[in-house]
């Protein structure tokens, strides 16, 4: 008896995973078992909820019964997965078990919380549900930290500004987006944060969080503290990866994969944010899409290793939007920035004059498609 595929997670990953198979394979059964509630929104909405004045619920685009429908599925919300017997070829969750012949983990990664005293105090807004639980206090309070000025805390720092409310940006870096590109990319951007009314506290440690009378108190290094209202952690993803120790497959830095998306486990595959494909985790929707085209080919038995091309990722800052591809973060780049009134094009070339990554402003895009195309692969 064919057991078919099984799928766990159904968020971005796991969604573009079953369009590409039911694109090609009508009948294979498809099971797919998520802890959250399977409706479809789009993560990267996230960024713009205060501002845009919505509700995290008015993200979602597809509810679960009209995905099983649409694409012939079984569907299993609300449901954790505790273990995996690779031997057996068995998914367990408390109370239920499935066979499968090939699984997929699309676990996605979950919002690193820094270990400092009162860490229970901060939000994480990494999901639809992680949103939902805190979105009245996100509305009501006026003041808001955000710890770490990396993608998703530049992004909600604008948003939160544009919405009224009064922000502090807390990074230990000496610029926001450090790990994505150098100060002297991002300083637009950070300058113009700062005219917009964000408060950043760059190279300043986040030590404790102490709940008080008005609000939270945030002590940081050199004696200093902020009360705010509420803080959100957004200081990075660790990809989920305790199901795949549980089924024996190796790990790193996220669940290791090879180019066939295949795990060191048979039939055990993993996608999307969980996953680390040939050393590189990619936790953005555009290797996800194309991972997925590939994976769904080599289920179906058609063996093809993926390729992914130069990418460009998205600063979604609606004051000034970047965007950027290549190894922004290679070290001994030399960055050839031209600012011009139309916008910003930086070039990071290397020792032998080639281009490895850039940055522009968004009423540059036109060079960025060039720029893409003169990246190696
Ligand atoms: C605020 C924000 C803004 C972003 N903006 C952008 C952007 O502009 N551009 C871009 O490319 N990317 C962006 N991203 C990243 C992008 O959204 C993610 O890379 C993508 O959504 C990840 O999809 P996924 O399916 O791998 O993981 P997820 O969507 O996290 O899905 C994981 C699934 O696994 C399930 N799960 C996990 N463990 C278990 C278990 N044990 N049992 C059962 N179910 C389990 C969860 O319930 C969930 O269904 C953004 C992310 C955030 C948070």
């Amino acid at each position: 008896m064919s057991h078919g595929i099984v799928i766990i997670g159904s968020g971005f990953a796991a969604r573009q995973l079953v369009k590409n198979i039911r694109k090609q394979d009508t009948n294979v059964p498809l099971t797919l078992i998520a802890a959250d509630s399977m409706d479809e929104y789009n993560k990267p909405d996230l960024s713009h909820v205060i501002s845009q004045n919505q509700c995290a619920d008015d993200l979602t685009r597809q509810t679960a019964g009209e995905f099983a429908e649409q694409f012939n599925l079984r569907l299993f919300p609300h449901t954790w997965v505790t273990d995996i017997d690779a031997s057996a070829r068995v998914v367990k969750s408390k109370d239920q078990q499935w066979q499968y012949d090939k699984l997929v983990l699309a676990t996605g990664a979950s919002a690193f919380v820094p270990p400092v005293e009162g860490r229970e105090l901060m939000l994480t807004l990494n999901s639809q549900q992680e949103y939902q639980a805190c979105e009245t206090r996100l509305r009501n309070a006026q003041r808001v930290m955000i710890v770490g000025g990396g993608l998703i805390g530049t992004e909600l720092a604008m948003d939160f500004c544009r919405a009224g409310k009064a922000v502090t940006l807390v990074d230990h870096a000496a610029s926001i987006l450090s790990a994505l590109m150098p100060a002297e990319v991002s300083s637009r951007l950070q300058h113009r944060l700062t005219e917009m009314g964000v408060h950043g506290l760059l190279k300043s440690q986040l030590q404790s969080l102490t709940e008080t009378e008005n609000g939270i108190r945030a002590t940081l290094d050199r004696n200093r503290s902020v009360e705010v209202d509420v803080v959100i952690a957004a200081t990075g993803l660790r990809p989920e990866t305790a199901l795949a120790q549980r089924a024996g497959a190796d790990i790193h830095r996220g669940v290791k994969v090879d180019s066939y998306l295949q795990t060191s486990q048979p039939d055990i595959y993993a996608l999307g944010d969980c996953a680390e494909i040939n050393g590189q985790v990619l936790p953005f929707l555009q290797p996800i899409q194309i991972s997925a085209m590939y994976l769904a080919k080599n289920l179906l038995g058609v063996n093809a290793p993926l390729k992914l091309p130069a990418m460009l990722v998205k600063v979604k800052t609606p004051e000034l939007p970047l965007h950027l591809a290549g190894e922004t973060q290679r070290q001994n780049l030399n960055w050839h920035i031209a600012i011009e009134p139309q916008g910003m094009v930086a070039k990071g070339i290397d020792g032998d004059g080639q281009l490895r990554a850039f940055v522009v402003s968004e009423d540059r895009m036109k060079e960025a498609f060039a720029l893409l195309k003169s990246l190696p692969v």
